[in-house]
């Protein structure tokens, strides 16, 4: 994830990337200086124990906290803030309710500065992408929670992201509706050519979907192990029944194992 060749083409750079919360003395160190070069079109999934730091990346990554050293460039800037060539998509959808569908997607753009017709033009093209323009006038507490996940996801693209950065959005499905979700996010980031970074506690989610994997350790979150995986270039539906699939898996699982271990050490010593 961090060749030198990788990292002078890298779409998205952390660059020894630490996070201290809180004073030198009590405070928490989240993460140890984290490095990853993401090209073009990657789609990363981040895997590791609870707490080890995952969420804090993704939220330095998308200008929602400062790293307490280091940065993160995308396409080579330095960025310090949000900014629309970032979309984020969280567990819950965080939807406006009192807004229609349409009007959820379409405020990202509006607030860009698009006309009025141009904003709900895109937005009705990106809800067509998720399947959902027949909902555009609905509102979002009229939806079910996966319908919700993809009007999140729409509004999220609409917005022409370079990069979407993904904090567990599928964890509160059901299973159906998550490997149905997983199955249009492959369509849309394969249609869109998008980088994508994804969290996740699913090893089959980060095996099917990743172009890459990092696997990270308790916390003091760092980069464990990385791992290129093709698995979601394949037609077979049933991939994750193949040798190469389940060995694959083992030996993530048993990378996590360790972590998570050490990860419930440092619970039970809190
Ligand atoms: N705003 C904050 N203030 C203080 N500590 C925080 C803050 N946010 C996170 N932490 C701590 O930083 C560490 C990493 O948290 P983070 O949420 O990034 O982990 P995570 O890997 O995303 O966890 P999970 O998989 O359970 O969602 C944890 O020990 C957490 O308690």
């Amino acid at each position: 994830m961090s060749s030198p060749a990788r990292a002078a083409a890298a779409k998205l750079s952390i660059n020894a990337v630490s996070k201290r919360y809180g004073s030198l003395l009590d405070g928490v160190v989240a993460l140890e200086p984290v490095d990853m070069a993401i090209a073009d079109g990657d789609f990363v999934c981040i895997v590791g124990p609870s707490g080890c730091g995952k969420s804090t990346l993704l939220n330095i990554i998308a200008g929602f906290e400062s790293p307490t050293s280091g940065a993160v460039m995308v396409a080579g800037n330095a960025i310090n803030a949000p900014g629309p060539e970032r979309g984020v998509v969280f567990q819950q959808g965080a939807l406006f309710n009192w807004m229609t569908v349409l009007d959820n997607v379409a405020f990202g753009p509006q607030a860009l500065g698009w006309s009025a017709a141009q904003a709900r033009e895109t937005a009705m093209r990106h809800l067509d992408l998720v399947g959902l323009a027949s909902f555009a006038h609905r509102y979002p507490y009229e939806l079910s929670g996966g319908m919700q996940q993809r009007v999140a996801i729409a509004r999220a693209l609409a917005n022409e992201p370079e990069v979407l950065l993904m904090d567990e959005p599928f964890a509160a499905l059901d299973h159906q509706t998550r490997e149905l979700l997983q199955e249009e996010i492959h369509r849309i980031w394969k249609g869109t050519g998008k980088t994508i970074v994804w969290i996740t506690h699913s090893i089959d989610e980060a095996l099917y979907l990743a172009t890459h994997i990092v696997v990270m350790s308790a916390r003091p979150g760092r980069v464990k192990a990385a791992f290129q995986t093709t698995f979601g270039d394949s037609a077979d539906p049933f991939i994750s029944t193949t040798p190469e699939f389940v060995e694959a898996k083992r030996q993530i699982v048993a990378l996590l194992r360790e972590e998570s271990i050490e990860a419930q050490r440092q619970e039970a010593m809190k």
